[in-house]
């Protein structure tokens, strides 16, 4: 157990590996270099590929590239910052609640229901804005913690590692399906207003054996790529992929497997917009988060996300290209991607999120 006096929180040298048991079933998926995605390689590619339209998530092994590097080394410095975060008083992270239909600031414990019959979820949430992290302070649009503020070129150097890699899987995920890059990479201007963020998650230490408490409910998410360093077990994937957003409950048969957190990688995922995009061809796997598991959850759980999401005033609707099948939506001016994340959000039970 960790000693308050003599270290903080967020210790990753003193986590114990993942249980080597099969009470804990992992999942097994591809490990994809960034580095030969980055060099164009083409049966990376064709592997990547494969494992986003099978079951949309897959670890990228970070190191050896420039991007790689700032987010393997950054989320390390990231959580640190988070765990100062989360260790304001609970008034003053009231203070940050999200409003304006977006989802930036603080999520307190309990405020989302981790089932159907309304129990809490038992994780809180900060989420810092990319567009206010890369522009100056002058510009921002919203007020964050001095703690937060503090961090400000870290947190931007964080958001443009992960969002250029999020471009540079959306290029490869592009070319095989013969939309236009230009078509995708409009939708995710850096600069343009977005829901992209840096989430830090924190779980509290596992209480009994069965751990009953869900810390983030099963969910998919909401927008195109998710980008996830995480240090302890606890995130679970359904056994089975299905292509539906929706409700709380997995709506196929199968059953909840750990993905184990591994060294020098991120988990990547993607999420309902690139479904939407490609009329279902790409996978947005369902998941969700419980106390770590064994010896693990003696800790507190932090993770550090990066959502990149399309752009507030892109309409999501089904792209052209060959390797989608056209879709009912063709006639529709389509739905703008704020408002559709933030109905995402209020389906999940959201009580935090102000209008
Ligand atoms: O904490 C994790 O490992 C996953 C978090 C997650 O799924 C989310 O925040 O959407
Ligand atoms: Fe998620």
């Amino acid at each position: 157990m960790p000693h308050k006096e003599e270290s903080t929180e967020f210790t990753p040298d003193q986590y114990p590996l993942f249980p080597d048991d099969p009470q804990f079933p992992s999942v097994k998926l591809e490990t994809i270099s960034l580095k030969k995605l980055e060099e164009g390689d083409e049966a990376e590619t064709e592997r990547a590929f494969q494992a986003f339209k099978g079951r949309g998530f897959v670890y990228l092994e970070l190191a050896g590239t420039d991007n790689g590097d700032t987010i393997l080394h950054g989320a390390d410095d990231v959580a640190k910052a988070a765990e100062q975060t989360f260790a304001l008083p609970l008034e003053e992270k009231l203070k940050y609640k999200p409003s304006n239909k977006e989802l930036f600031g603080y999520k307190n414990v309990g405020a989302t229901n981790a089932d159907k019959v309304g129990t809490p979820d038992t994780a809180e949430f900060f989420n810092v804005s990319k567009n206010d992290m890369i522009v100056e302070d002058g510009k921002m649009r919203r007020p964050w913690p001095s703690v937060v503020m503090e961090h400000k070129p870290l947190f931007a150097k964080y958001c443009r590692a992960s969002h250029a890699t999020g471009l540079l899987i959306m290029d490869i995920l592009a070319d095989k399906l013969g939309v236009p890059r230009e078509e995708i990479r409009q939708r995710h201007v850096l600069e343009d207003h977005a829901g992209d963020h840096i989430r830090f998650t924190r779980g509290p230490p596992r209480k009994t054996v069965e751990m009953p408490e869900i810390q983030t409910p099963s969910h998919t998410d909401f927008g195109t790529i998710t980008i996830l360093m995480n240090w302890l077990g606890g995130l679970q994937v359904w056994s089975e992929s299905s292509r539906k957003a929706g409700p709380l409950e997995p709506d196929v048969p199968g059953e909840w497997l750990w993905v184990k957190p591994k060294r020098g990688s991120a988990i990547v995922n993607l999420g309902d917009a690139a479904v939407k995009f490609t009329n279902g061809v790409l996978c947005s796997g369902r998941h969700r988060v419980i106390p770590s598991p064994g010896e693990q959850g003696k800790w507190p759980r932090y993770s550090i996300v990066y959502f990149v999401r399309p752009t507030d005033h892109s309409k999501l609707k089904t792209l052209k290209g060959h390797g989608i099948p056209p879709a009912d939506d063709q006639d529709e001016e389509g739905i703008e991607a704020k408002e559709w994340i933030y109905q995402q959000a209020m389906g999940l039970g959201s009580k935090h999120i102000d209008k």
